[in-house]
């Protein structure tokens, strides 16, 4: 048995706010555990110091499935971001202890590899089509074989998922959030032209992703699905907000475009109806937000059985612990899809020595017992937190939308 000996919540801001749980034992293994929310990363941090922490000294690390429950149920509050991501650091940090301990890369824990790789999706993005495009094609020259492609909106200051700089993106930029404007009319001209250039530029043989970033009704998101058809794109991501989840029956009813939902779901009861009823193609709860590997699993298993796939989120808020858990989780299940893959800087990497890597278009989380992820705490505290929000949406008339 090796008894949970201390654990601790560890602060960083390498470029971006991250927080990271580390639990040791009394035999000497420490692992690993993602708790960053962004925006809201304190809560976390809290919630574990001062509710979970206390909870956890003594038991037993390999008793993951019975810690889980316990955390679950036994805080009789249910589900939500922050306390699932609570659980989810505590879960990844037990699943690095016992791979550490089996000196086992995780993913053979987990079943083994079920393919060579992952493949991932890069982001390309511009201020125009052009820039956006000319960004895609030295994805595709890397080996990328999927790419998610945002370009600023003719007539918008700013719009989502577009940055100033060619490969990162950092979204969460200032300590109160910033204000923009949207106008979904602009929008919406905006985006055929956009797949159809690119067609035109980067061929077939590669997948090209879009987010719509919750920000449709239901049956503009219709329109836009049957807009794009003609250019297969491999997914339109969150088109309308999904706490309606009737919409996507309607957004069914008027396109074959591939759906991706779920990156801020944080339960298998968020995703289960639109599992179930086959409204979406691609499941994008992370292990981070969604209870760590062991909800996340429970998850994909669901999905499998209605054919629906894997496309966990993995923006630069995720830390690259979560990016090591993913590859392990991605590499060992069934019914993979894709994994989101915006890189991290160096700085942060610097902070995170990691083991898996990127080649040909795929990622390999390496094998290296556990999780195969580090944290350089002396670097890690040289980075103090910086209090930084996602920016809110209004439309033109002053009314506030979805970011
Ligand atoms: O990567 C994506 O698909 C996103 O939508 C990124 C989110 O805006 C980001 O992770 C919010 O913190
Ligand atoms: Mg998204």
């Amino acid at each position: 048995m090796s008894r949970i000996a201390s654990a601790r919540v560890i602060v960083t801001s390498p470029g971006r706010n991250f927080v990271t749980l580390k639990i040791e034992t009394d035999d000497g293994l420490t692992g690993l555990g993602d708790a960053t929310l962004n925006g809201r990363e304190l809560a976390v941090a809290s919630y574990l110091s001062d509710h979970v922490i206390p909870c956890l000294i003594g038991r037993d690390a390999h008793r993951i499935e019975d810690l889980w429950q316990y955390l679950y149920r036994g805080a009789y509050w249910r589900r939500g971001p922050v306390t699932m991501t609570a659980i989810a650091a505590v879960d990844m940090a037990l699943w690095d202890i016992k791979g550490k301990a089996a000196g086992l890369p995780l993913y053979q824990l987990l079943g083994g590899a079920s393919r060579e790789g992952c493949m991932v999706y890069g982001h390309a993005n511009g201020a125009t089509i052009e820039e956006t495009i000319d960004n895609a094609l030295h994805y595709k020259e890397q080996g990328y074989r999927a790419i998610r492609l945002q370009a600023g909106v003719p007539g918008l200051a700013t719009t989502y998922g577009v940055s100033k700089d060619r490969y990162f993106y950092e979204p969460a930029d200032a300590d109160l959030p910033t204000e923009a404007v949207w106008s979904t009319e602009k929008y919406l001209r905006s985006v055929a032209p956009l797949f159809e250039k690119a067609r035109d530029a980067l061929g077939w043989d590669v997948h090209l992703l879009h987010d719509v970033h919750h920000r449709l009704t239901p049956i503009e998101a219709g329109r836009l699905g049957r807009d794009l058809e003609p250019f297969r794109p491999f997914w339109m991501e969150d088109p309308t907000p999904a706490e309606n989840q009737e919409a996507f029956r309607l957004i069914r009813q008027h396109t074959t475009t591939p759906i991706a939902v779920g990156e801020i779901f944080n339960s298998i009861w968020d995703a289960k109806d639109l599992i179930q009823n086959q409204l979406i193609d691609y499941i994008r709860a992370t292990v981070v937000h969604a209870g760590g590997l062991t909800h996340l699993r429970r998850i994909a298993a669901l999905a499998d059985l209605y054919q629906v796939r894997t496309g966990c989120h993995g923006a630069t808020d995720l830390s690259p612990v979560t990016m090591a858990a993913a590859l392990h989780f991605g590499l060992s299940i069934p019914n993979f899809g894709v994994q989101e893959y915006m890189r991290h800087t160096a700085e942060t990497d610097a902070v995170f020595p990691h083991a898996y890597s990127f080649a040909g278009g795929l990622m390999h989380p390496g094998d290296a017992p556990g999780l195969g992820i580090e944290i350089d705490e002396a670097l890690a505290a040289k980075h103090p937190y910086k209090r930084a929000y996602l920016p809110v949406n209004r439309l033109e008339d002053g009314t506030l939308w979805n970011w």
